[in-house]
């Protein structure tokens, strides 16, 4: 459905009944994103998924700033009469699930972060990273979505997709293609990592409890969330083996059995 907030429309997903979990897709993603493991759960969730700004059913809705989305989500959550959800938020997702807790520590039960970080730490990796991504975000507007999913699939974060069953690789770039420019810029400049708040020192300050889930052959995001878990007080870091940054993809069994265990009843 379509739900307009704070002036802007984004198409939300809302099924099931149980523990209220809200997904949230990685950059070229989409809200089928989980569809490889929502099927695996044993416990009754009522699932919420929002297509993020610049992404799927959202589509292009101008640059929204991280802080500015998230203010969205609270006014997504308000309308739906959701006081407390648990989030599980995936790359990008898990960047947006994470400041959402910060910013909004009063609407989180539990906060699930797949292949996540809580931003740069110093200002001058954020504007390294602004410019990085400003460059991305030209090459998007110049050459294509095409050209720029080739390239993103050619990084070596993705190197571990080679394993993946063709099914689910070619399902995994179909839904990369069916981004737009001009979303998946606007992407990179409102919410791209560089962008984002760092919630390094501000990580101890949340209560709630915190899964991190990491691929084992994933060493840059298993490294940042080896750290992340000795800052926050109530926080769990799980490696998962024969998988890469997408382990939701890459080990759906494994990651579907760690959610059903961290949530509660
Ligand atoms: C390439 C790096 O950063 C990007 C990697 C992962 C994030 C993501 O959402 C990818 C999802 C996917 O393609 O499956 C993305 C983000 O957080 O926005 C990062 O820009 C890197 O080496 O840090």
């Amino acid at each position: 459905m379509r739900m307009k907030v704070n002036g802007r429309e984004y198409w939300v997903e809302d099924e099931g009944e149980g523990q209220a979990l809200l997904l949230l897709h990685g950059f070229t993603g989409r809200t089928s994103t989980f569809d490889s493991i929502t099927s695996r759960f044993e416990k009754p969730f009522r699932l919420l998924k929002v297509d993020l700004p610049g992404h799927g059913r959202t589509g292009s809705i101008g640059i929204v700033t991280m802080e500015r989305f998230c203010r969205d989500l609270k006014a997504i959550l308000d309308q739906l009469g959701l006081e407390k959800v648990s989030l599980l938020g995936y790359s990008l997702g898990g960047r947006t699930a994470l400041s959402f807790a910060m910013l909004y520590p009063e609407y989180v039960d539990r906060l699930i972060l797949e292949s996540a970080s809580p931003g740069l730490p110093t200002t001058e990796e954020q504007l390294a990273r602004q410019a990085k991504d400003k460059g991305l975000s030209e090459k998007l507007m110049e050459e294509g979505v095409e050209s720029f999913v080739d390239f993103w699939e050619s990084l070596p974060l993705f190197d571990s997709h080679q394993s993946l069953p063709d099914d689910v690789e070619k399902a995994l770039r179909e839904e990369r293609l069916s981004q737009t420019a001009n979303g998946l810029s606007e992407s990179l400049l409102g919410m791209g990592t560089g962008h984002q708040p760092s919630w390094w020192d501000q990580l101890s300050s949340l209560k709630c409890p915190v899964l991190l889930v990491t691929g084992e052959e994933d060493e840059k995001f298993r490294n940042i969330n080896r750290d992340m878990a000795e800052r926050f007080t109530r926080a769990t870091h799980r490696v998962v083996e024969n998988a890469g940054h997408t382990v939701h993809l890459e080990n759906p069994g494994i990651f579907a059995k760690i959610v059903d265990g961290f949530m509660i009843k």
